[in-house]
């Protein structure tokens, strides 16, 4: 698709009819994310978001990793003089600033996985993984803690005791820790990756968009304000999508025994 470690931006952008894959593209230095590639990949995620015939993003990386981190060299002075800020058009990857994604984010994730990266997986819907890939928190060994969203996400998915242990120590772990911790949804052979992820996002982007975006909004908002919050609006989305044209041709379809075509409204 592109050269490795090539590119202004770094970060690959393809459509397929309701798709976008979205691919980390540094390769040369292990897909490292630099200022150019954190912008770059909050952009890309930008256009996703309000580019409406597109219903599901696939996040890949090319090469044999998907990231070795944050590279520290050329973004920490940038983060001590709070230098780096995303652009207007761009959404935080890693939804730890606002404003926060509307759809739907399938990764897939192959050989390294450093800290960052984590962070990216635990920020998705949905995670298919190589059984080659391996992850670790080296944060607290670089001197700065998980700030991308594990101190929060992987104690939730992981519980305390793993989510611990892996972070304060900086420890490796494999792909069935990773599974066995709940961080992703599946482990596949090497190559197998995308082409599963992939299948997940055609599967989404098959479904209802307004549902889709309403599951997450709920789901979210759980997460940020608390269950009584997300309860409390469960009925007013139901309501407020009940009246929709994809609501009257999702029972269409079913009562023709065919295949839904939803519009998003
Ligand atoms: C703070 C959060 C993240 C922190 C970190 O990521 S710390 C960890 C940094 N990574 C490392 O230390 C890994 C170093 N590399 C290795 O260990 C090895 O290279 C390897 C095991 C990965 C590979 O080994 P290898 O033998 O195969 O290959 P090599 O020969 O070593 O390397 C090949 C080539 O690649 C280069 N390379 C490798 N790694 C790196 C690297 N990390 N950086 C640069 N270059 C690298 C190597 O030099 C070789 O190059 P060559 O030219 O061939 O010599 C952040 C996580 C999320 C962020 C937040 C996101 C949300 C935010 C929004 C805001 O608005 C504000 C900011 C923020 C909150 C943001 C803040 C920062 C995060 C929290």
């Amino acid at each position: 698709m592109s050269e490795a470690n090539s590119g202004a931006g770094r970060v690959t952008r393809e459509q397929r009819g309701a798709i976008f894959l979205i691919g980390l593209d540094r390769a040369g230095k292990r897909n490292a994310f630099d200022s150019a590639m954190l912008e770059d990949l909050a952009l890309a995620i930008g256009e996703y978001e309000r580019n409406d015939e597109l219903r599901c993003a696939v996040i890949f990386a090319h090469g044999e990793n998907f990231t070795a981190g944050l590279d520290l060299l050329e973004l920490t002075p940038k983060l001590v003089s709070g230098g780096f800020k995303y652009s207007d058009l761009g959404i935080d990857p890693w939804g730890v600033s606002r404003p926060r994604r509307t759809k739907p984010m399938v990764l897939a994730v192959q050989g390294t996985c450093w800290t960052a990266g984590i962070e990216l997986i635990l920020n998705a819907d949905i995670a298919v993984i190589a059984s080659n890939a391996r992850f670790a928190h080296l944060e607290v060994l670089r001197g700065i803690p998980p700030s991308g969203g594990s101190t929060v996400r992987f104690t939730q998915a992981a519980g305390w005791a793993d989510a611990m242990r892996y972070m304060l120590t900086g420890e490796e772990f494999s792909a069935e820790d990773a599974l066995r911790m709940r961080l992703v949804n599946e482990v596949v052979e090497p190559g197998q990756e995308l082409p599963r992820a992939l299948e997940y996002a055609e599967r989404i982007a098959k479904a209802a968009p307004l549902a889709i975006k309403a599951t997450l909004r709920s789901a979210f908002q759980a997460r940020d304000e608390g269950h009584d919050a997300a309860l409390s609006q469960l009925n007013e989305l139901l309501f407020t999508l009940i009246r929709t044209d994809d609501v009257r041709e999702g029972v269409m379809a079913m009562m023709q025994k065919r295949e839904p075509q939803f519009q998003g409204r």
